[in-house]
């Protein structure tokens, strides 16, 4: 049965499916690596929960969980982050930020919704009731209750509220530091040459933005824009340093 002991073999790779891991997708599946994993696409809070039970080898996990994790290496010098505003996160509202009472998180989040609660406390200064949700909420986001919206609802989302308060833009006003929200991490030692030879197909992927535009239409949102001005995916020594940052606030104990 030697199909299925390669099926066995694969390296289980999960990945979020949203509009932003289009241009990685795209070098993924043309590089020659792709023989040797299986990809797994689901929404980010999932994609977090597979590689924790160890369902996946490696995924772009929402970073949040990383201290949630018995074993963790982060791989490759790609993520899905921001240098600027990032247009698909952030608190929506009808009302102005001194008017919100309540906020819904993003049951599809991890990490959005524990930098919202950061923001909110340390950036806003706002004592405001949080929400959990289960499904879609967007609905009851209404009057002086707001939500954290992420990913291509996000996006969708900037057609319908007034007020969009972008998460990844507070973070670099309070810290000074861009905003890692996803990177590839893995829950056990993968092998040398595969690490190298994914990370040559997450860049052969950036390579094609334009093919990966044109494949996706999209009139919500110019995906070019958000490619290239929104979304920043290079792992660099100073996203590093927010993504420090930004764990070290989950972990400190005032934040839980
Ligand atoms: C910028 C985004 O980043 C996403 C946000 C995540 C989260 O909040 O947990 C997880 C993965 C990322 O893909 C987005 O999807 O809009």
């Amino acid at each position: 049965m030697p199909a299925k002991l390669n099926q066995l073999n694969k390296i289980k790779v999960g990945i979020v499916n949203y509009l932003n891991t289009k241009p990685l997708i795209f070098g993924i599946q043309r590089a020659p690596v792709v023989d040797q994993l299986l990809l797994i696409e689901d929404y980010p809070s999932n994609i977090a929960r597979m590689l924790v039970e160890g369902t996946i080898d490696v995924g772009l996990v929402p970073v949040a969980v990383i201290p949630h994790m018995k074993e963790h290496h982060i791989i490759t010098d790609y993520c899905i982050g921001c240098e600027g505003p990032v247009a698909s996160v952030a608190i929506f509202s009808e009302v102005p930020m001194e008017k919100i009472e309540k906020v819904l998180l993003d049951y599809q989040s991890r990490t959005s919704v524990a930098l919202a609660k950061v923001l909110l406390r340390k950036f806003w200064k706002k004592d405001v009731e949080l929400i959990d949700t289960r499904e879609d909420y967007r609905a009851q986001i209404k009057g002086t209750t707001a939500g954290v919206v992420i990913g291509d609802r996000g996006l969708q989302q900037r057609k319908v509220s007034p007020y969009i308060y972008d998460l990844g833009e507070a973070w670099i006003e309070m810290t000074g530091l861009p905003f890692v929200f996803a990177a590839w991490v893995s829950n056990k030692q993968l092998p040398p040459d595969f690490i190298e030879a994914f990370n040559e197909a997450n860049k052969l992927g950036l390579q094609h933005v334009e093919e990966t535009v044109a494949e996706n239409p999209y009139p919500v949102f110019d995906l070019h824009k958000y490619y290239t001005e929104h979304i920043s995916y290079e792992l660099t020594p100073n996203k590093r340093k927010g993504l420090e940052k930004f764990l070290d606030f989950l972990t400190a104990p005032t934040v839980q």
